[in-house]
């Protein structure tokens, strides 16, 4: 995966949706927090779609430890040749936690994979020049810079529509949407204004975030909408 053009992920704790999911995604998150023996899942795998790997920490949301073993997980991911893109916390890259990600990415590009460097906030969403700050450091160290946030209103969903743009036409690859009921339609308008990575379920209830349209319905929205264009 090299997120050059708008790249929509299944998001699962299960490779066994790969089948369902191949009519409208272009890969898989692979949310190794949430999954029952994901390294061994990925042995088993031998599906088509490519593979971006997740394994989130506790304290940015998600429901791993911060363990050298959260860590370790990710890099033996990587050795699977269908893992072809790998998700670090921002956070982490920059001293966060006990343990240094930034091995992990070193190990991704080793194997050729991208790398997307990603940051969240379940609360609110910054302003406008903040999110583009912290986009710009996510950028810096990875393939794709990554920003989930939570809308609290419009407003907050014109400023990541803004930074999103700005970015963009300043020649860097990110990945954003606003998490929540008042964010939800970010997800579908953010690829027009060039975020790259979309994140759906194949069964909405098996979403693995706030607001998350299922798969087929937000492929259906972001295809329509970019052929209005
Ligand atoms: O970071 C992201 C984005 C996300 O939180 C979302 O809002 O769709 C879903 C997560 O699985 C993924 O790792």
């Amino acid at each position: 995966m090299n997120f050059e053009s708008f790249t929509l992920l299944a998001a699962t704790d299960d490779l066994g949706v790969e089948p369902a999911a191949r009519a409208d995604a272009d890969g898989l998150e692979l949310r190794m927090d949430f999954a029952d023996e994901p390294l061994a899942q990925l042995d088993d795998y031998d599906g088509d779609l490519p593979i971006l790997v997740t394994n989130r920490p506790t304290w940015e949301g998600g429901e791993a430890a911060d363990t050298a073993g959260r860590l370790d997980a990710l890099e033996t991911a990587l050795k699977h040749d269908a893992v072809t893109a790998v998700d670090l916390e921002l956070a982490a890259l920059e001293g966060a936690g006990d343990h240094d990600a930034g091995r992990v990415a070193d190990v991704a590009r080793d194997h050729g994979a991208s790398v997307v460097v990603s940051t969240h906030n379940f609360e609110s969403t910054p302003d406008r020049d903040a999110i583009v700050s912290r986009l710009e450091r996510a950028c810096d160290r990875g393939d794709v810079g990554k920003m989930a946030s939570t809308a609290q209103s419009p407003d907050d969903v014109l400023a990541m529509l803004g930074a999103t743009r700005e970015l963009t036409a300043d020649g860097e690859q990110v990945a954003t949407m606003c998490m929540g009921a008042a964010g939800r339609h970010s997800r579908a308008v953010a690829p027009l204004y060039g975020s790259r990575i979309g994140y759906a379920p194949v069964d909405p209830a098996d979403a693995t975030a706030p607001g998350q349209y299922d798969l087929a319905t937000l492929r259906t929205l972001v295809g329509q909408l970019q052929n209005d264009g």
